[in-house]
């Protein structure tokens, strides 16, 4: 592979492939596509190398990495209705390996009945479980944790693959509420069972186990240090950093009536033309793939015509349907001084964790910030079923997600000054409401309008509020007693009943950052959806998208999984089309 770091060192401006974004998905197929020596392959990415970048290596400095830094593309959402006309942070990795490499970790794959869903809506058996579950093993290389302690009992050894790319495994450094949630799941077992292996699939997800972090030997294993890396001797791969892609470029039509070819690929800031001999794929994720769509005439005719862009390709599925996972970090105070948050307030003892991570990938920051998560449903009788029909995948799939975490874990909010706490986070996993992408302007350097539309249904605030009842009757176990004090900040303390709890639950939900159905998957019949089941775009020929943003639903599950083994399956459909 040649790292090329500006479009002057561009030799050649005509590629096989032309991918658009060194993302999830894109380095997926960058590999795939390049094991064919036969076949050149040019990837441009808007962000920076990763190489040196500390915060993207060692796992516990993952959430350090966003927002508001060079490696997000630092956006915000549009002020939210259902959240009090809020704006806050929603961030996108900007640099290689895209959000894999801006993540959490956290890595599992959503249930069966997600991809039997898919398959259902796109009217594709490939896309059913039983199709999919082969490409874990050509994605995962599961891998001992970093402390080598015995994982007996912590994973399912048969649902995972062991010699793929990408490195996962289980926590190394334990952390000191592990037992107590053990114990927990043990005297709640009825609502809180313990579950042996958290990676979904055709195991359920429902239940607390252990968490399976995209990491090996004490660093992250994103697309770009495993896919991209592993593809390192090939000459037929280069990977254009620094680079933002503009727009996509109608192709000369030959007849009138020709159906529109997009293999012409314009990008910043000299206007250079990159041409794609066989086909471009866009892979710049949920915002960057609308936002490249639209400003290339793809999209929806009244949008596009208010601001004067020229309508190519009609369709106002573009940017719509847009679906995301939200979360709430419920902060508990403890009593002792066990939890994170003392080592991190003191600088010293951060400074001798950075030291011992660089110098051998141990301790503290060889680690994920959470152990122990889980996913639970509604119970079947709850009362919003008489009014919407259950949203979940399916009925082994869960409605919200609960994660634990041994200290001030609040995305973007930095700790207090003082105070020892542990933070429950709650997801809403089976959203209803659905929001959508627009750009604002014909610049592409201007940012997107991303309005997610939060907690705009009846059922999206119905299971955040059961969430936060749930995850008191978790903690309030007897596990935790002698740990835990209580619920932290007056708006947690006084959400006692269902309209204090629904103001707590409007008033700091913000996002886990899994946005998807921008560019929705759907039937090739039908009248609604971007791209075909083989990730072709309607309407367009020599163009496919494969990334988040194809997903109609979001999966039942953190969604790097889900994107590494969409974008297996695409890079096998794509080599079949020759
Ligand atoms: C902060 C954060 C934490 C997360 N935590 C987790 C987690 O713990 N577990 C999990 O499973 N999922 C997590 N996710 C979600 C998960 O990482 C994403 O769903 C997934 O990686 C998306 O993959 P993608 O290929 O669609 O897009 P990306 O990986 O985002 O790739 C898109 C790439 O395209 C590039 N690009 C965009 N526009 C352009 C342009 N115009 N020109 C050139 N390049 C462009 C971007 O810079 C980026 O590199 C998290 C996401 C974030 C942001």
């Amino acid at each position: 592979v040649q790292i090329l770091t500006q479009f002057t060192q561009l030799t050649n401006l005509t590629y096989d492939y032309v991918i658009i974004g060194a993302g999830n998905a894109g380095l997926v197929l960058a590999n795939r596509l390049s094991e064919n020596p036969k076949v050149s392959i040019l990837v441009i990415e808007a962000g920076v190398s990763d190489q040196g970048v500390i915060a993207a290596e060692a796992p516990f400095l993952g959430p350090t990495l966003t927002p508001n830094t060079p490696y997000d593309w630092n956006y915000t959402v549009v002020p939210q209705t259902g959240m009090n006309g809020r704006t806050f942070a929603y961030p996108r990795g900007r640099l290689l390996g895209g959000s894999s490499s801006a993540n959490y970790l956290f890595h599992q794959y959503g249930t069966n009945e997600d991809w039997d869903r898919l398959s259902k809506v796109t009217g594709d058996a490939g896309w059913s479980w039983s199709n999919m579950k082969q490409y874990i093993q050509k994605h995962e290389k599961f891998v001992p944790p970093v402390d080598g302690h015995n994982t007996t009992g912590q994973f399912i050894p048969s649902l995972h693959g062991f010699n793929g790319v990408t490195s996962v495994s289980l926590p190394g450094f334990n952390q000191t509420i592990d037992p107590m949630v053990l114990e927990a799941t043990q005297q709640l077992s009825d609502e809180f069972p313990f579950n042996e292996d958290m990676s979904g699939g055709d195991h359920s997800l429902l239940g607390i186990g252990f968490l399976q972090s995209s990491a090996g030997q004490g660093s992250r294993s994103s697309s770009s240090t495993s896919y991209l890396a592993q593809a390192n001797s090939r000459p037929n791969l280069t990977v254009l950093i620094n680079t933002t892609v503009l727009k996509l470029l109608r192709s000369p039509q030959v007849a009138s009536n020709a159906i529109p070819s997009f293999r012409k690929v314009q990008i910043a800031t000299s206007g250079t033309i990159v041409t794609a001999a066989k086909e471009v794929l866009l892979c710049a994720g949920s915002v960057g793939t609308t936002q490249i769509l639209q400003l290339s005439g793809i999209g929806n005719n009244n949008d596009l015509k208010s601001l004067g862009i020229a309508t190519v390709v009609n369709n106002p599925s573009v940017g719509d349907n847009l679906s995301d996972h939200t979360l709430l970090p419920n902060i508990f105070s403890v009593k002792d001084g066990q939890s994170f948050d003392d080592f991190l307030r003191d600088q010293s003892e951060v400074n001798a964790a950075v030291q011992q991570w660089v110098a051998n990938k141990t301790g503290i920051f060889a680690n994920n910030v959470v152990n122990n998560f889980g996913f639970a449903r509604l119970p079947s009788n709850a009362s919003i079923f008489s009014s919407t029909s259950d949203p979940a995948a399916g009925p082994g799939s869960p409605h919200w997600e609960i994660i634990l975490s041994n200290f001030w874990f609040n995305p973007g909010i930095p700790q207090p000054s003082t105070g020892n706490f542990m933070t429950v986070v709650i997801v809403l996993i089976s959203p209803t409401s659905r929001g959508s992408i627009k750009i604002a302007s014909t610049n592409p350097f201007d940012k997107p309008l991303i309005d997610p539309k939060y907690l705009t249904t009846d059922f999206d605030i119905f299971a955040m509020r059961e969430a936060v009842k749930a995850i008191k009757r978790f903690l309030a176990a007897p596990a935790f007693s002698s740990h835990v004090s209580g619920p932290f900040g007056t708006s947690f303390s006084s959400a006692t009943d269902d309209d204090s709890i629904e103001s707590y639950v409007r008033g700091l939900t913000t996002t886990i950052f899994h946005p998807v159905g921008t560019a929705s998957m759907s039937s090739r019949t039908a009248k609604t959806g971007v791209v075909n089941p083989d990730f072709t775009v309607k309407g367009t020929v020599g163009l496919r998208i494969v990334d988040a943003s194809v997903f109609p639903f979001v999966p039942s599950s953190h969604t790097q999984g889900p994107v590494y083994l969409l974008a297996e399956r695409a890079s096998d459909i794509i080599k079949a089309a020759g």
